[in-house]
C-alpha cells in the first residue's frame, strides 16, 4: 500500500512560546533560562563563556534569536537553512521545537563544543547525566534481578515470554519520567515506580499488539530511537537485552544523538559510559547485563548509530531519505520519550482525539511510541478520557504522570 510522505490531514499551527499561560511559555521564558544558568554552575567554563551563557539566558523571555557563528560543527550549514525563516524574530515567537533544539545547539556553540581546543567535546550536561545513574542504583539492581528471572523463564520455556516483554515495555515507558531537563538529578530519584499500580495511568496501551507483531517473524530487526541517558537508558537497555536474549529480535539498532541536547539525551558515549557503570557496579545481576551488552555490541547484534536529524528542528515527516531507508529495513521502530513524540506530531496543535495513525502515516514500517506526557501535544485519546483527566489532574499534559504506548502498524 502506498504510504503518504506527510500526515494524512491538514497540518495545524505549531506550539509557540508566546502562547500565554502555556507550559511552552513557561519553558521558553523560565525553564530554558534556568537550564542555561545550570550549565554555568555545573561546569568550570571561563568567564567569557559564562557571560555568553548568561546573555542567552537573559535574552530568552523577550529577546531575539542570535545567529549561529560557524563553529565547525558538521550541522552548521544545515542550521543556517533551518534558521533562515526565523531571522530577527523573538525566541517566544518561533515554533517551540525550533526554539528548543536551537537553544541546545547554541549552548554548544557558546561552550566551544565543536571548536578545536580545551572545551572541544566537553558535555555541558555530564554532571547531571552521571548523577542520574548513581541516584537510581537501587532501582537498577531490582530491575536487573527481575530481568535475569525473565530471561531464565524464557529459556526454560524455550519461547519468548510475551508477559515479560510487556512488563519491560512498561519499564521503558515509565523510565521516561526520569527527565533531567525537567527534574534535576540532584532533586529527587524518580526511578522508583511500580508498573502494576501505574497501569491506570496508561492512556493508550498497545503493548499486546506489539507482542503480536513481534511473534509474526523469527528474525526481527528492531530500531530504537533512544531518549534520555540515566535510568531511562537502563530501562531501554534491559528491554533490548530481553529482545535479543529471548529471541524476539536478532538485531537491534539504537539511534542516539550526535551531540548533547535536552540536558539528558543519550549519545553513543553515554551508552558506553552506562555499560562501564554496569560492569563496575559490584552487583552480579547488574554486571551480567553489562557483560551481555558488551557481547551484543561486539557481535553486531546491537548497533549504536547517530544522525544529526535527531538534533535538528525538523518534524519526523521530514526525515532524510538515507535515514528513512535505513529504518525501512526494520520490523518495528520504537520511539522513546516526549521530545521524539513531539517530533512525530511536528509539535503542533492537533486535536487530542485525532487518530494517531492519521498523523503518523508517513513511516515505512510499524512504529510504537512510548511516551510519558510532558508537553501540550497529544493524539489518539478518547474524548471522555480527556474530560476525566481535566478534572482529576489539571496538569496531566505536562507532569509526566501519564503515559501512552501507541502503535501504528
Ligand atoms: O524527550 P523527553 O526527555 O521525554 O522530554 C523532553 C521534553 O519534551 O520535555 C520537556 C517538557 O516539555 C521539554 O522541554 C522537552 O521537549
Amino acid at each position: 500500500m502506498h504510504k503518504p510522505q506527510i500526515p494524512n490531514l491538514p497540518i495545524p499551527a505549531p506550539l509557540v512560546g508566546s502562547d500565554a499561560g502555556s507550559f511552552t511559555e513557561y519553558t521558553v521564558t523560565q525553564r530554558m533560562p534556568d537550564i542555561a544558568r545550570r550549565v554555568i554552575i555545573e561546569n568550570k567554563f571561563p568567564t567569557e563563556i559564562n557571560q555568553s551563557l548568561e546573555k542567552l539566558a537573559a535574552e530568552l523571555p523577550s529577546g531575539y534569536l542570535q545567529p549561529l557563528v560557524n563553529d565547525t560543527g558538521a550541522d552548521f550549514s544545515d542550521w543556517e537553512k533551518y534558521l533562515e525563516p526565523y531571522k530577527n524574530q523573538r525566541w517566544v515567537d518561533i515554533p517551540w521545537f525550533v526554539a528548543e533544539t536551537y537553544f541546545y545547539r547554541l549552548i554548544l556553540n557558546i561552550t566551544n563544543y565543536f571548536k578545536p581546543g580545551e572545551w572541544q567535546g566537553v558535555d555541558p550536561f555530564e554532571l547531571q547525566k552521571t548523577q542520574g545513574l548513581e541516584t537510581s542504583i537501587d532501582s537498577i539492581i531490582s530491575l536487573c534481578t527481575q530481568l535475569q528471572q525473565w530471561l531464565n523463564e524464557s529459556q526454560q520455556e524455550n519461547q519468548p515470554s510475551k508477559s515479560s516483554l510487556i512488563a519491560l515495555l512498561y519499564f521503558a515507558l515509565w523510565g521516561n519520567r526520569v527527565d533531567l531537563s525537567l527534574w534535576s538529578a540532584f532533586e529527587d530519584d524518580r526511578s522508583r515506580f511500580n508498573i502494576q499500580t501505574q497501569l491506570n495511568n496508561i492512556l493508550v496501551d498497545d503493548t499486546f499488539a506489539v507482542t503480536k507483531l513481534l511473534t509474526k517473524s523469527q528474525d526481527n530487526c528492531i530500531d530504537l530511537v533512544v531518549d534520555n541517558a540515566g535510568f531511562e537508558l537502563i530501562c531501554d537497555l534491559c528491554l533490548v537485552d530481553f529482545l535479543l536474549g529471548s529471541g524476539f529480535a536478532n538485531q537491534v539498532y539504537l539511534h542516539l544523538k550526535p551531540h548533547p541536547t535536552f540536558v539528558s539525551d543519550a549519545m553513543i558515549k553515554d551508552v558506553h559510559y552506562t555499560k562501564d557503570f554496569l560492569l563496575q557496579s559490584g552487583n552480579i545481576q547488574v554486571q551480567a547485563l553489562g557483560q551481555r551488552l558488551t557481547e551484543n555490541l561486539a557481535s553486531g547484534k546491537l548497533v549504536l548509530t547517530e544522525d544529526y536529524f535527531w538534533t535538528s528542528p525538523l518534524p519526523f515527516w521530514e526525515i532524510p531519505k538515507t535515514l528513512k531507508n535505513e529504518l525501512a529495513k526494520s520490523n518495528l521502530i520504537i520511539v522513546k520519550g516526549d521530545a521524539n513524540y513531539r517530533r512525530l506530531l511536528g509539535d503542533r496543535y492537533w486535536d487530542f482525539t485525532t487518530k494517531f495513525a492519521d498523523i503518523v502515516s508517513y513511516l515505512p514500517v510499524p512504529m510504537v511510541a512510548l511516551r510519558t506526557l510532558k508537553s501540550e501535544v497529544a493524539a489518539g485519546l478518547k474524548s471522555e478520557v480527556i474530560v476525566e483527566l481535566a478534572t482529576i489532574d489539571p496538569h496531566w499534559l505536562t507532569n509526566g504522570q501519564w503515559g501512552v504506548i501507541q502503535l501504528v502498524d
